[in-house]
């Protein structure tokens, strides 16, 4: 077996008292060994209980933040980190963290890593803050019950609805270039989806800058392409100079790849130029590529053009952190001709860390509706499928007359796809891994993204699988412990049907588009809502069918149906796993066991 190679750990995995004592008691008769290793495998998992406990601590007092706030600092450090390649592999160690690393002594298998301090991969951070916003307001709606909807912005109590059936023939799209129609027919798309149908008619087709569009619609509802489509057609007929007149901001550099590639894909049929800033290279070599190499125009307006120097890209697709070294540092990086702007994932941008990018950009728009008079002269689209609806965040966006679509009532916060089919699994702590192996076996014939806690809890899943024979084949790993390209083959290899699991961190969980994904484990519970969505929502794409399985401890499941509560949702059903395949399952899973011990022992080696 290829096994996968174990990190050096410095530090020595420090001795605490065991919050999953529990556990310890649902154990099934194994060796001792086993349980053991049980023990430390799940001492990466995040007990949600414990989490809402430090939730409630930083509601009451910022100042006196545990160290789950820490460990989400460093996090986004390393997410930064991961979106701008400042630094591809190795993930940022928390000193916290280090301190109460073990280092694979099964001996001192009592020892438990608290559970809050493994690292997400993504999200907690912010869906913390925003299930703190919405604890806050629960509160203030327990006192006032009156005035807690008047926290909603006007605008957004009255979406325009998109609902299902509303799209649109490629061939009904008034306005439409027919060499984009083309390029699409060319593509396999036949219609417009209802979301980008409604984002079409807003915009008068790109050309209307009346309202900024807020998109708030489910994961796999086509919202890329909603704003892509109006962008490309709006800024046909206008090129007489290459400039920079489109900014698309994405939080992760993967991210901004997958939405550079959709204008790439239209941009060439209709004469324009789409480029990438995104740390996929040097600054030297994106500016030379994207800004043309800082060349003014004649004052005819025109690029002498030679092999050295490219004219600027029409739209550029970029992570905050490169963006902002481009217009900071790069010559000829001007958003002075911006006439669209693009927030994806916008309640994961609007987050605190990322803010410096924001009035930036925000500003120049601002520019621009001073030279236009009373219209704005930036049309501004936010997207996102579980889009933040705290007025303070909205206002940072600086919006003009804005119009948001929104599936539903406006109450109806988080909606998921209709074609997804949604269950739990509900087993003991002891048992997970067993289940865990079961439901994947079942699974494995199709492609299964399963997603865990942490960085550090996806290895050790990936480690697990790769002891199971008939699963260690097709698994591949995705988290921040892995390098770009090892992330890229990861998808390739999973995209192109050579690897059935993928195992990931939360680092896949946001905006990632694999159409080919037929289920969706959660190995480890979700804690926030958003999450649940955002997981959930790589699965059941574009209409396709999908289903999401979350694995329960039985104290995760109260919960877990609180989270459910929140979001309205009646629509989990139990799986039940035949005692016949947990049985198949047994002697797989205390192999797999075994590996995992070695590859942890050779970790602390
Ligand atoms: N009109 C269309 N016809 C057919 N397929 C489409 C159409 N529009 C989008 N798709 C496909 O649907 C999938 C999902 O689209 P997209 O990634 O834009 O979803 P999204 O709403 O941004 O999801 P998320 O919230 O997860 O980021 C993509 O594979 C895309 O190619």
């Amino acid at each position: 077996m290829n096994g996968p190679q174990p990190r050096k750990k410095g530090k020595k995995r420090k001795a605490e008292s065991g919050e999953h004592s529990a556990d310890a008691e649902d154990a099934p008769k194994q060796s001792a060994g086993i349980s053991n290793i049980l023990k430390r495998f799940r001492s990466t998992h995040r007990d949600p209980n414990e989490l809402r406990g430090q939730d409630a601590d930083l509601g009451q007092d910022a100042a006196a933040a545990p160290s789950g706030l820490e460990l989400g600092d460093a996090e986004l450090q390393n997410e930064e980190k991961i979106a701008e390649g400042a630094d591809d592999a190795a993930p940022v160690r928390n000193t916290s963290e280090d301190a109460h690393e073990t280092a694979g002594q099964l001996q001192h298998s009592s020892a438990q890593l608290p559970a809050s301090q493994s690292r997400p991969d993504d999200v907690a951070a912010d869906e913390a803050e925003e299930e703190d916003n919405d604890r806050g307001k629960h509160k203030a709606k327990q006192k006032q019950p009156k005035q807690a909807s008047d926290a909603v912005l006007p605008w957004m109590r009255l979406p325009v609805s998109i609902t299902a059936g509303q799209g649109v023939q490629l061939g009904d799209v008034g306005g439409l270039d027919p060499r984009l129609r083309d390029k699409m027919r060319a593509d396999g798309f036949v219609e417009l989806y209802p979301v980008q149908a409604a984002a079409w008619r807003i915009t008068a087709g790109g050309h209307s800058r009346m309202h900024d569009v807020c998109i708030s619609a489910p994961t796999g509802s086509g919202k890329t392409l909603a704003y892509a489509l109006p962008i490309v057609q709006g800024l046909l007929g206008r090129r007489c100079v290459p400039q920079l007149r489109c900014l698309v901001v994405l939080p992760t550099r993967d991210l901004a790849a997958q939405v550079f590639k959709v204008f790439s894909g239209l941009c060439p049929a209709v004469g324009l130029r789409a480029g990438l800033a995104a740390a996929q290279a040097s600054v030297a070599a994106e500016a030379a590529d994207l800004f043309g190499n800082g060349q003014e125009p004649s004052p005819s307006g025109v690029y002498q053009l030679s092999e050295e120097v490219v004219a600027p890209v029409d739209i550029l697709v970029a992570t905050p952190g490169r963006l902002m070294a481009h217009l900071k540092g790069t010559p000829g990086a001007t958003l002075q001709h911006l006439r669209y702007l693009v927030v994806d994932e916008a309640d994961r941008l609007l987050r605190q860390a990322y803010q410096d990018w924001l009035p930036f950009v925000v500003a120049a728009g601002g520019a621009q509706q001073a030279q236009h008079g009373c219209r704005s002269g930036v049309l501004k689209f936010v997207a996102s499928a579980t889009l933040t609806r705290d007025p303070a965040k909205i206002d940072r966006l600086g919006l003009h007359c804005p119009r948001y679509l929104a599936l539903e009532a406006a109450d109806t916060r988080y909606a998921l796809p209709r074609s997804l089919k949604e269950y739990k699994l509900v087993c003991t702590g002891a048992d997970k891994p067993l289940c865990a192996i079961a439901l994947l076996r079942q699974l494995s014939a199709e492609p299964t993204v399963v997603f865990t806690a942490s960085v550090e809890a996806t290895r050790r899943l990936y480690v697990l699988l790769s002891g199971v024979p008939d699963l260690a084949a097709k698994a591949v790993e995705f988290s921040s412990l892995n390098s770009t390209s090892e992330r890229s083959a990861a998808l390739t290899a999973f995209t192109t049907g050579e690897a059935k699991l993928l195992v990931a961190s939360d680092a896949m969980t946001r905006g990632m588009d694999l159409p080919s994904v037929a289920a969706v484990v959660n190995y480890d519970a979700p804690v926030y809502p958003k999450t649940y969505v955002h997981r959930a929502g790589r699965t059941a794409r574009a209409g396709r069918a999908g289903r999401v399985y979350t694995i329960l401890r039985k104290e995760e499941v109260r919960h877990f149906k609180e989270l459910l509560r929140k979001v309205n949702n009646t629509f989990v059903m139990d799986h039940k796993l035949t005692p016949q395949l947990l049985e198949a399952a047994q002697p797989a899973c205390a192999h797999a066991l075994e590996v995992l011990q070695a590859y942890l022992a050779a970790e602390g080696a």
